[in-house]
């Protein structure tokens, strides 16, 4: 059942348009991901959502309610991520979470978000001593102490280092475990491919492709890159380059010394050919690798642009 759909979503600031035409619907339990490059139309995209600024076009349902008519039971079902910047700097993370839960008439208790956000331990430090993935997790604790069916979380992990970027992947999947639907926005690819049922990718303010990750990137029938590298050096990597251009299934051959980089839609195929190929001439390969596709790819595939960070 879609808890909520969006439909032909527009709006524009002056002559930018932030967002054209998007559409898509959020089943409950979901980690929906929006993903898109800077300036794509994600954090204006969730605002219309959140209700926080208004569509120029096009509809928000929450399983059949809106923003016009039932605005205050929405709010009780949602939970949003603050920014970082709007906390108080001289408060801690339980005064922030009890003052938060102050606004709810039924909200989960502070200790058992602390424990979930992982901040227990830092629970009496005041705000401006956290550290910017200490803050981000006190964020998302702060969405959830209303016990929202639904939470929107903008970028949770924009500039945190790995760890702490992994600490909130954490918290988004338990949060998945306990029922909630997830709607992210995030720029990378890598975060989305492991945290979303499904992702939505969006450029220039539209949808370019949404389904689960393992889907979008299966359906690439692009080739596939392929490394060889010759421990018998250049010779040998030349040699096999030369057989390697009579194959018709490789599309492109890069060679760097001793290194074979090549293209293929059939990469078993010309694999199998190019080590006939290399056992007859007695030249030995000591790394062969296929690259995984990944969203990136699929996204390249779409636009026809590299993906930026
Ligand atoms: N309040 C505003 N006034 C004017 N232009 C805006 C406003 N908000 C967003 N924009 C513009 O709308 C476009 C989409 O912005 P938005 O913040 O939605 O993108 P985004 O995908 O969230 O990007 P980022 O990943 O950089 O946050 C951008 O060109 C941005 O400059």
């Amino acid at each position: 059942m879609a808890v909520l759909t969006v439909q032909n979503l527009r709006k524009s600031f002056g002559s930018v348009q932030a967002v054209a035409d998007i559409s898509f619907a959020v089943e409950a339990g979901e980690v929906f991901t929006i993903i898109g490059p800077n300036g794509a139309g994600k954090t204006t995209t969730l605002e219309m959502i959140e209700g926080l600024i208004k569509p120029d076009g096009g509809s928000i349902s929450f399983g059949g309610m809106n923003w016009e008519k039932d605005a205050d039971k929405i709010k009780m079902m949602i939970g949003i991520q603050p920014q970082t910047e709007a906390m108080f700097d001289l408060l801690t993370p339980k005064e922030h979470l009890d003052l938060f839960a102050s606004f709810y008439s039924n909200p989960m208790s502070t200790l058992e978000i602390l424990d979930m956000v992982n901040l227990t331990e830092h629970r009496n430090k005041k705000v401006k001593h956290l550290s910017g993935g200490q803050r981000q997790r006190l964020a998302i604790g702060l969405a959830m102490i209303g016990d929202p069916q639904m939470l929107f979380l903008d970028e949770p992990t924009t500039g945190l280092d790995p760890q702490a970027r992994r600490n909130i992947w954490d918290i988004v999947l338990q949060l998945k475990e306990i029922g909630k639907t997830t709607i992210l926005t995030t720029h990378y690819m890598d975060e989305a491919e492991k945290l979303s049922d499904r992702v939505c990718i969006v450029d220039q303010g539209k949808v370019i492709a949404m389904d689960s990750p393992a889907a979008l990137i299966n359906n690439l029938t692009k080739e596939r890159e392929v490394k060889l590298s010759f421990i018998d050096g250049e010779f040998a990597a030349e040699d096999a380059e030369q057989y390697a251009r009579s194959l018709p299934s490789v599309v492109r051959i890069e060679r760097s010394g001793r290194d074979l980089l090549l293209w293929t839609i059939q990469p078993e195929d010309a694999l199998h050919s190019i080590f006939g190929y290399t056992k007859e001439q007695g030249y030995r390969v000591d790394q062969v690798s296929i690259r995984e596709m990944s969203l990136e790819d699929v996204f390249i595939s779409y636009t026809g642009k590299e993906w930026r960070d």
